[in-house]
């Protein structure tokens, strides 16, 4: 006979999320909280250079030190290399358990940051101020940290829930076009797998203004992440239904790394992997039209040649991927517009045809 204990564990912290236009006030007020010896802040580099006054302004206030880390432009900075000269920084002047680390820039430095937070120490205090469309949406919420590996994207990371996020809108009037290209490929995933209108609200705001007026986005902006938190409050650690918000996102790791993470963005990849992963679904009885997505392609400045493999070698490097369960490749499809569903690869063929057919319209 054995003895046993019960250990309840809890992943599910509670955090908010602000959104608004310039939230130096609600920063400023909430980094009270800490002491005000130091904070460590991870900034992007082309951030630190057109907005660190507006940051500093909420923080030099509370804090005595203020430590900065420049995190490299581009999803190539979520590396090994870089992640350990963060934590040499971070180490080497002095953090302790409870000095915050704030995040400020897109999802890389988002998800690197998130990964320093969560290792150094064992966790220190993170803070996400995402100042692109894409972290504001999607990578600042939820608690997915990580780097990329040389095998595959986001192969090494924890979950790790940060104690508030900081949706400032102030920040994308200098957001490139490009940028919010990349960002939208999210929210478009949340029109298709959760809200169709979504897709419509898309196009009215594209055709009053292109990427100009962060504040005229910010419903959409809350609306978008409103779907992720209600996705993720239900499932933080991914056992089922947020597994739902990598819809499209098997293809697109596989098109990131083939472009070494320098090629293609995450959002472009990721607006290839949905049309992919529409085809695929269709192959498998839906009927979803493909106009949905590719009314959007004249945004997206995307050429998959680069891409440099066979329809057959890409279904193999799918195999990375974290759903990858007993060997099998397991796809977000759609049965139709709104109503998502794993589905467990056994035949490659359909899988195949949707590269051909993907590769096809970008090249
Ligand atoms: O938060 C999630 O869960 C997501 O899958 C959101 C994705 O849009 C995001 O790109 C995420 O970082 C991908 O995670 P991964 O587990 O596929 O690496």
């Amino acid at each position: 006979m054995s003895d046993s204990i019960s250990v309840q564990t809890s992943t599910e912290d509670i955090y908010e999320l602000h959104f608004g236009y310039d939230l130096s006030a609600e920063l400023e007020e909430f980094v009270q909280h800490y002491g005000s010896a130091k904070a460590f802040l991870m900034v992007d580099a082309f951030v630190l250079k057109h907005h660190r006054t507006h940051f500093e302004k909420a923080l030099k206030s509370h804090f005595n030190e203020l430590h900065i880390f420049e995190v490299p432009r581009g999803e190539q900075a979520k590396n090994i290399e870089i992640y350990k000269q963060a934590v040499d920084f971070v180490l080497s002047e002095g953090a302790e358990r409870g000095t915050p680390l704030i995040a400020i820039g897109g999802g890389v430095t988002g998800d690197l940051s998130g990964f320093v937070a969560a290792t150094v120490l064992r966790g220190l205090p993170l803070i996400h101020i995402p100042t692109t469309l894409l972290a504001m949406v999607d990578s600042s919420i939820g608690g997915k940290t990580g780097i990329n590996h040389h095998t595959g994207k986001n192969l090494v990371g924890s979950f790790y829930q940060p104690a508030a996020v900081f949706a400032d809108v102030k920040y994308l009037e200098t957001l490139p076009e490009k940028e919010w290209v990349n960002g939208l490929s999210e929210v478009l995933k949340y029109g298709m797998i959760h809200s169709p209108e979504i897709l419509e609200q898309v196009n009215t705001l594209i055709k009053e203004n292109t990427f100009v007026d962060g504040k005229s986005w910010l419903p959409l902006i809350q609306q978008s992440a409103k779907i992720k938190v209600e996705i993720v409050a239900e499932d933080v650690l991914e056992a089922g239904k947020r597994a739902f918000l990598n819809f499209g996102h098997t293809f697109a790791h596989v098109i990131e790394k083939q472009g070494d993470y320098k090629l293609y963005s995450h959002g472009e990849a990721v607006y290839a992997g949905m049309i992919a992963a529409v085809h695929a679904s269709n192959s498998l009885g839906a009927n979803i039209d493909l106009s949905n997505l590719m009314q959007f392609k004249p945004l997206y400045k995307l050429n998959l040649n680069e891409v440099k493999a066979s329809p057959e070698e890409l279904v193999y490097l799918m195999k990375t991927d974290k759903k990858v369960k007993d060997e099998q490749i397991q796809l977000i499809l759609l049965k139709e517009l709104s109503s998502p569903y794993v589905y467990k690869v056994s035949d490659t063929a359909f899988v195949q045809r949707a590269w051909e057919h993907t590769l096809n319209i970008f090249t």
